[in-house]
């Protein structure tokens, strides 16, 4: 298991019980190691920020985690069960639900019925029984006045809230999002961050990658730092910031 930046072992945030368990993942890409004996745990409800430079392996770490990539050696426990061979369809259906980095909606639904197939594929139940909850959904993340609008014809936050809308809809009980505020104004961080907090605040876990730091320290609860896909530092975002290996490698300071 990692230790903290302070050789501490990891804190759950107080929040009891491990959603998810990694233990040891490692990944290679020919020559390439992009995952090295990543072990950390997730708690139930905890929201915890993933940082690190470009090409760290974030993203890759998020198909592991979804099952969208299998590991070559390591476990991880989603909901105290082994889903390290489970399908990526079987861990959505377990509530595992993700955005990814670059929004890819069916442009030529409307963002009602692009929330209808991701609410009944991620659920397998019927597009009428998921109906309701998908309007629900809309209000919660600000598109009920886009409701009728094509997919294709959306702004960028528009989009980028679709796809939070989308993640929303399989149920998740825990939410990878990955670089959801990149590419937006101040404002419209803003609003997308409030939103994603009030999703948080009524106890979804979230893992989220992300490199605009002020809108995913104002969320998270602790911060967990890639460097060639190996943990150099996990704990609160403070100590993380503070840090002089994250200061060195990731935000460029020397000290
Ligand atoms: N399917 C793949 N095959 C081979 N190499 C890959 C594959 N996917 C990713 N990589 C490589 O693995 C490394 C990690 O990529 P990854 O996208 O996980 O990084 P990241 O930390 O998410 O980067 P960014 O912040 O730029 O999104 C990179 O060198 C990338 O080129």
């Amino acid at each position: 298991m990692a230790r903290g930046l302070l050789g501490a072992p990891p804190i759950l945030g107080g929040m009891g019980l491990a959603i998810l368990e990694l233990d040891g993942v490692s990944k290679k890409f020919g020559a390439l190691t992009v995952a090295e004996q990543i072990s950390f745990a997730v708690g139930e409800g905890e929201a915890l920020g993933i940082i690190g430079p470009n090409g760290a392996g974030k993203s890759t770490l998020f198909n592991l985690i979804t099952g969208n990539i299998p590991a070559d050696s390591g476990s991880i426990r989603f909901l105290g069960s082994d889903v390290t061979r489970t399908p990526p369809m079987a861990r959505c259906l377990s509530g595992m639900g993700r955005t990814f980095q670059i929004p890819q909606p069916f442009e030529k639904l409307t963002v009602f019925e692009n929330l209808l197939v991701a609410g009944a594929f991620g659920s397998r139940r019927r597009e009428a029984e998921v109906s309701d909850r998908c309007a629900e959904i809309l209000v919660d993340t600000g598109l009920i006045d886009q409701a009728n609008v094509l997919a294709g014809s959306l702004s960028l936050l528009q989009r980028k809230r679709l796809e939070l809308a989308r993640a929303l809809a399989t149920e998740p009980k825990l939410l990878l999002l990955d670089e959801i505020a990149g590419g937006l104004t101040e404002g419209e961080c803003r609003s997308l961050v409030a939103t994603i907090r009030a999703i948080h605040a009524r106890g979804v876990a979230v893992i989220w990658i992300e490199h605009v730091l002020h809108a995913l320290n104002s969320v998270v609860e602790r911060l967990l730092v890639l460097h060639f896909g190996k943990v150099i530092g996990i704990g609160k975002p403070e100590d993380i910031m503070a840090s002089r290996d994250v200061r060195e490698i990731y935000l460029g300071i020397e000290i």
